[in-house]
């Protein structure tokens, strides 16, 4: 049994040698974990199922990006920096928040200098808000950091594109962390090639299907596509993962994925890769994929907002359409 550390903040335990937080409720697999040049690799990303690329050296470039490099190299420009009064960075829609009552955002964000961050991040007193930088990499930053961003494996990252028929790649976003920061669980609409530099993160997922045992709030709310809350913990059947610096996770668009920085990582710094969604196929083939009824739930919370021209009128339609019908 892994040892097990209590404190004020929560229970850990230790995961392959990284400090974790416990979640007693989970049961949870491995996922492979492949060199990116095993034969097999194409056809689990096919599959749009998790795989670990290791020694991939896809980011290798950039495996030198710790705080003085960046600090040196980001450029003058102002970043985008969460700052929570808990662990936790829940992502909210900023629109969406000013027209949902009663909303309270969970974090606020912040523009500041890379300097100022730096020194908040080294002087960070238990009693401050934890921070957590996320900047979509565009040609604002210096031209050492161009020069790797280059230097990535463009040629393997855009034939993988090509094979599965994905659309354009939308953003690379540097994430540079705290221990302990956590993203609770959420899916994305998108293809991600999340990319780990320095530190060591603790990636739980769970399949799309397991959409019923996770809440995600409805579509309108500011918090979309995140989960309000874990209530079937038995039922919950996850994946678990160390990604470390070089590592590369594939997580697949739609499935559900909650990241933490392990407690003794020190700061960590990941990029992502994030590519649309291939066009529908032609052919729809029944019964549909659990991604495929996670998209027509979309539409039709969608359509209903339309439809009845105030998303607040969604949920009591739905409950009256199915409640007591549908049981
Ligand atoms: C929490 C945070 C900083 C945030 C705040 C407000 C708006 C957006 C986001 C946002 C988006 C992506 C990530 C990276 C990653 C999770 C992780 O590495 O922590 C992940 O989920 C992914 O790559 O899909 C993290 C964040
Ligand atoms: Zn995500």
């Amino acid at each position: 049994m892994a040892s097990v550390v209590s404190d004020k903040r929560g229970t850990y335990v230790d995961l392959e040698g990284h400090t974790v937080r416990k979640y007693d409720f989970l049961q949870l697999s491995k996922i492979p974990r492949l060199e990116f040049d095993d034969p097999n690799v194409e056809s689990i990303i096919a599959n749009e199922e998790p795989v670990l690329l290791v020694n991939s050296n896809i980011i290798s470039s950039a495996l030198k990006w710790d705080l003085d490099y960046l600090k040196k190299n980001l450029g003058a420009g102002s970043f985008s920096v969460y700052s929570s009064k808990t662990c936790k960075f829940m992502y909210y829609d900023e629109k969406r928040a000013k027209q949902w009552p009663y909303f309270i955002p969970p974090t606020q964000r912040i523009h500041m200098k890379f300097e100022e961050f730096c020194s908040r991040v080294r002087n960070l007193k238990a009693s401050d808000s934890r921070v957590y930088l996320q900047q979509m990499l565009d040609d604002s930053v210096g031209k050492n950091i161009v020069k790797d961003f280059l230097e990535f494996k463009w040629q393997w990252l855009t034939e993988m594109q090509r094979k599965m028929n994905w659309g354009s790649l939308t953003s690379n976003l540097l994430l540079i962390g705290l221990p302990g920061n956590i993203t609770p669980v959420h899916y994305d609409e998108q293809q991600n090639f999340f990319g780990q530099l320095t530190g060591f993160k603790r990636v739980i997922l769970f399949h799309p299907d397991q959409f019923k045992c996770l809440y995600p709030f409805p579509l309108y709310h500011p918090c979309d596509r995140q989960s309000q809350r874990f209530p079937k913990l038995k039922e919950l059947k996850g994946y678990e993962v160390i990604v470390g610096p070089g590592d590369v996770l594939y997580i697949p668009m739609y499935w559900w994925h909650h990241v933490e920085s392990t407690m003794n990582s020190g700061i960590t710094t990941s990029v992502n890769f994030w590519f649309k969604a291939g066009p529908t196929p032609s052919q729809i083939t029944h019964p549909l994929t659990a991604q495929q009824k996670v998209a027509v739930m979309r539409n039709i919370e969608r359509m209903l907002g339309e439809a009845l021209g105030d998303p607040h009128e969604v949920g009591p339609l739905l409950n009256c359409m199915v409640n007591g019908r549908y049981t």
